[in-house]
Formats: structure tokens, C-alpha cells, sequence
């Protein structure tokens, strides 16, 4: 019999999500089936008021859904007792956009909180904020207030409250969203060090589309409560499907360098080179030295390439000298077009 596969850390079954305000049904979510696999870095995007939040509270319970189920490691959350649901929430961490720390309380105070309310003794509660103090970053700042720390340093003290009671699941709602664009690189790369680490499951939501490309490993795109498309990072960047992605990626997309588009002539004068432009979804190798090689005399004329884990997404365009046949040009890329012409010396 073959063995059954092991429970994802998150499974969302058909959820759907109604609220009821001032008389009217708003529907936040609607027949939501995912998996979130344990020990993954797993984003959440679409535009404002799309349901992330709706879907990401789910997990923990802050929002009920109101048809059907969250799976945590298998176990549905909608039976767990009062016992149990506390339970719950000690394994699922959760950090903040404006870190919701207590201004009267120290570092330490704010970090071991979650720990005090659960009855822990206080020498357990040091030695443990001592160690996540330590993970992230923040030795001897137990004694500061909140007011004396940087914003970077503040999502830190939201990270370490986060971890405090050993969680094996991050829950993170714009957590760099308030934050300048270097330290939310030094959080981000925390928050890496924390996954490998800790083997922690993290689900962030971000409106940085940039947040997800540098640290998750999969992805959903949620349009009015609804998947758009999900998927690993990497394929659904380098080939958005849907226009809910198409249009939530248009920042990064990559235009023809302005100044190759400027020497491009759309009707080739005598002698011109034939201007080809191959994009990548990702889905390729891509190896100059075979394209050199297959295409002899062709000019590399500029290359837009990025890497998003172990894939290249991008373009890169080519000038060709024009031949009596037309160039027969293998497949490298995911696309290929004659995208103009240019002078020959140019
Ligand atoms: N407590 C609530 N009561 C009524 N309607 C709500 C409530 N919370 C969210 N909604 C509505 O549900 C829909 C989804 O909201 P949600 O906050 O989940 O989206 P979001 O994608 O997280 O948005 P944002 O990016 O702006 O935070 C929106 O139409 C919102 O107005």
C-alpha cells in the first residue's frame, strides 16, 4: 500500500469567508483550496482588500470561516476546545506591520509577555527570552524601551515575541511593510536565517512584490477572495498568468532598456541587422556560449536577466546579421521575436 503523505503544515478546504456589516453580506473569500508545505516560505499577494488578511487569520483563529476548513498538521482547527485552540496559537507565531509592542514594557517585558500570561515560571521565562533575544539579534537590549529602538529593531522584538513559545509556524502580515528599504532586506534575511534555522513554516502577506522574489518559495495570488494563480515564485514571476499577477508585477516588468527601444527601426534599411529579443521564464537554461554558438555573428545588444532561486527570468536581445533565409533560431527561450532592426555598426 503506498504510504500516505505527510500532513502539510497548513491545508485550506474550500474555505469561504462572509462578513456581515450594517445589514449587508461582504464575501472575503470564496472556495479557497491550498496546501502550504511544512518548512516553506510561502507568500501571499494581491491588491487591498483581496482577502489576505481574512485567509492568513484563519490559520490561528482570529477569523472564523464561514464554510470550509483549516487544516493545521492535518488536524481540523474548527474542533479544537478552548484548551486546544490556546494550544494552537502557542505553535503559530504571528509578527505585525506596526509591531504592536507596549510602549511601559521593556525588550524583555514585551518579549516574555506571551510566556507570563501562560503561567511560565519567571527564571524559565529569562532564559528563554535571553535565547530568542540572541536568535534575533538584539543581545543586551532586553532593558530598553520600545520608544529607543529603531523600527528594524522593534520588528526584531516583534519577531522574538513571535518565537517565544517555540512555534513551528510564522505567521508574518506585512511585517517590513512599515520599514525602510535596508532594514526590511536585514529583516528578510532574518527571517531566512530563522526558516533555516528553525525549520520554521513561514506564510507572509506583502504588498512588496519584491519581499516575495527575494525569500519565498511558493506563492498565492488572490483576486476578489478568489486563487488567481499559485505556484512556485519563480513561474509564476517569469510567466504571470493571470491579470490580477500581470498587473501586481507591472513595476517589475522589464521594458526594452531605453536605449537599445531608441536604435530600433521598425523596417530594415539596406545592410541592417535583424534585432531578436529571447525571454526566459525561468523554465530554461540559459547558456550564452550555446547561443553565441548557434548564432554566429550575432551581437549580444543588452540583457535584462535576474535569478529568483535557482532561475533566470529576463530577456536578452541579440542583433543578427540578416541572411537570403531567414534565420532559423533554436529554442532557447520561452519566447523569441524579431523585434526590429538596427545599423550594422550600431
Ligand atoms: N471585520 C470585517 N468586517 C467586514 N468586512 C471586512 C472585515 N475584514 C475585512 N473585510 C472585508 O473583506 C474583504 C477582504 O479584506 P482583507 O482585509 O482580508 O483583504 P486584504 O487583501 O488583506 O486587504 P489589505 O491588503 O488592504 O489589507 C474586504 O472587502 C474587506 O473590506
Amino acid at each position: 500500500m503506498p504510504s500516505a503523505s505527510p500532513p502539510s503544515a497548513v491545508r485550506f478546504d474550500g474555505l469561504g469567508k462572509i462578513y456581515h456589516r450594517g445589514g449587508q453580506d461582504v464575501t472575503a473569500l470564496s472556495d479557497i483550496t491550498l496546501d502550504i508545505a511544512k518548512g516553506e516560505i510561502f507568500g501571499m499577494i494581491g491588491r487591498s482588500g483581496a482577502g489576505k488578511s481574512s485567509l492568513l487569520r484563519t490559520i490561528n483563529r482570529l477569523e472564523q470561516p464561514t464554510s470550509g476548513r483549516v487544516l493545521v498538521d492535518g488536524q481540523d482547527i474548527a474542533a479544537l476546545d478552548e484548551g486546544g485552540l490556546v494550544a494552537l496559537r502557542r505553535r503559530i507565531g504571528m509578527v505585525f506591520q506596526h509591531f504592536n509592542l507596549l510602549s511601559a514594557k521593556t525588550v524583555r517585558e514585551n518579549v516574555g509577555l506571551p510566556l507570563k500570561v501562560a503561567g511560565v515560571p519567571a527564571r524559565e521565562i529569562a532564559t528563554r527570552v535571553d535565547e530568542v533575544l540572541a536568535l534575533v539579534g538584539l543581545e543586551g537590549k532586553g532593558d530598553s524601551y520600545p520608544a529607543r529602538l529603531s523600527g528594524g529593531q522593534k520588528q526584531r522584538v516583534g519577531i522574538a515575541r513571535a518565537l517565544i513559545s517555540r512555534p513551528d509556524i510564522l505567521l508574518c502580515d506585512e511585517a517590513t511593510s512599515a520599514l525602510d528599504p535596508e532594514t526590511t532586506l536585514s529583516i528578510l534575511s532574518l527571517l531566512g536565517d530563522l526558516h533555516r534555522q528553525l525549520g520554521l513554516t513561514i506564510i507572509l502577506i506583502t504588498h512588496e512584490m519584491s519581499v516575495i522574489r527575494e525569500i519565498c518559495q511558493r506563492v498565492v495570488v488572490l483576486d476578489q477572495g478568489r486563487i488567481a494563480e499559485e505556484g512556485p515564485v519563480w513561474r509564476v514571476f517569469g510567466a504571470p498568468a493571470h491579470p490580477a499577477t500581470q498587473s501586481l508585477l507591472q513595476p517589475l516588468a522589464r521594458a526594452l532598456p531605453q536605449d537599445i527601444a531608441a536604435r530600433l527601426r521598425s523596417a530594415p534599411q539596406r545592410g541592417d541587422h535583424v534585432v531578436i529579443e529571447l525571454r526566459f521564464d525561468g523554465g530554461q537554461q540559459v547558456q550564452m556560449d550555446a547561443i553565441a554558438s548557434a548564432l554566429p555573428g550575432a551581437r549580444i545588444l543588452g540583457a535584462n536577466l535576474e535569478q529568483i532561486g535557482a532561475h533566470l527570468v529576463g530577456q536578452v536581445v541579440l542583433a543578427l546579421p540578416q541572411q537570403e533565409q531567414p534565420v532559423q533560431i533554436p529554442s532557447f527561450a520561452a519566447t523569441t521575436k524579431v523585434i526590429g532592426y538596427v545599423a550594422a555598426n550600431d
